[in-house]
């Protein structure tokens, strides 16, 4: 197999004109194998992406005590210092910052969702107005995008076009703006120091641009890493444990890794684009065959991202 039948190139211009049945093919043999596809005609315009690139590379710019005022009191909000996550399994931090946004459910909305960890109010820099504007504008596009995504997805499970939808009413939509410094210093000899070391995503479908840096990697069939190369006008799609899981393992959720090595800087918006803090997920929901068992008990996905985000916690040593 060839890199690039590893992680195809997926167009999603007729799912988006609601022809799903091409376009969930292409998906069912991409997550099948590599669990990684690139798709294009996303439908994010480019100068959503400009704009939140520009707004978050001048704010990760500005130095650690002004942007560390912005520290989250909450896990899912605001901005994450370089050396403050590491990665379940790793030995040392991960080296990069990453500013997060979530679902916030405004009372004037008058929806009354559950109160957790996971919804909140965003934090936002002060005076930086356009910072806010271009982070809500991707976040609503690549919403967008993710919601035809799925109904290719479903498409390609055999589910009813509708199927995700149901359980993505106030989807955990968490977006990340990442910013990996020059790291120069940071691979010497022996020693490897990760923008982000080796893991598999925990929910269920993970929305990705990158710069024209590189440095993603996945796994291929034979453990080896290969690069995930940025193709311009494309976004990295992913599936997490979750999507695995209720899949019942057909679908791949595949370790990943980024080295930046380019000496230069490296700047990825992250979307993870989970369902419903209530939504169960149960592996029958696909009907399954009467010869296949269920792999796993129905979880709530709100549950099993928490536990998933504790337990990376636990290990922590900062
Ligand atoms: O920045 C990237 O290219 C990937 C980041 C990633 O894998 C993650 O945040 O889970
Ligand atoms: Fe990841």
């Amino acid at each position: 197999m060839t890199q690039d039948s590893f992680i195809p190139v997926i167009d999603l211009a007729p799912a988006r004109e609601g022809d799903n049945a091409l376009v969930g093919k292409q998906i069912h043999d991409a997550f099948v194998s590599s669990g990684f596809c690139y798709i294009k005609n996303h439908g994010i315009s480019d100068e959503c992406i400009t704009e939140l690139k520009k707004q978050a590379l001048d704010f990760f710019h500005l130095p650690l005590s002004e942007k560390d005022r912005y520290r989250p009191k909450q896990a899912v909000r605001g901005f994450n210092a370089l050396n403050r996550t590491i990665m379940y399994g790793a030995d040392r931090p991960d080296y990069k910052e990453f500013y997060q946004i979530g679902p916030e459910f405004p009372p004037s909305s008058g929806q009354k969702p559950p109160q957790n960890e996971l919804q909140g109010p965003n934090v936002w820099p002060e005076g930086r107005p356009a910072f806010r504007d271009a982070f809500l504008a991707y976040y609503k596009a690549v919403a967008e995008c993710g919601q035809i995504l799925l109904k290719a997805v479903a498409n390609s499970l055999n589910l009813e076009s509708n199927f995700f939808e149901k359980k993505y009413h106030y989807p955990l939509q968490r977006t990340q703006a990442i910013w990996y410094p020059p790291a120069e210093a940071a691979h010497e000899a022996e020693s490897i120091t990760y923008g982000v070391a080796p893991h598999t995503d925990y929910g269920c479908i993970t929305l990705l641009w990158q710069d024209d840096t590189g440095g993603l990697e996945v796994q291929n069939l034979q453990n080896e890493w290969v690069s995930a190369v940025p193709i311009p006008g494309t976004l990295v799609i992913n599936i997490g444990d979750l999507l695995c899981r209720w899949s019942n393992d057909r679908y791949r959720s595949n370790m990943h890794r980024v080295l930046n090595k380019s000496g230069k800087e490296r700047f990825s918006i992250a979307t993870f684009y989970d369902p419903d803090f209530g939504a169960v997920i149960d592996p029958r929901d696909l009907g399954l065959p009467e010869t296949e068992a269920s792999h796993y008990e129905p979880v709530t996905a709100g549950a099993y991202i928490m536990g998933r985000i504790s337990e990376s916690q636990k290990k922590k040593t900062l």
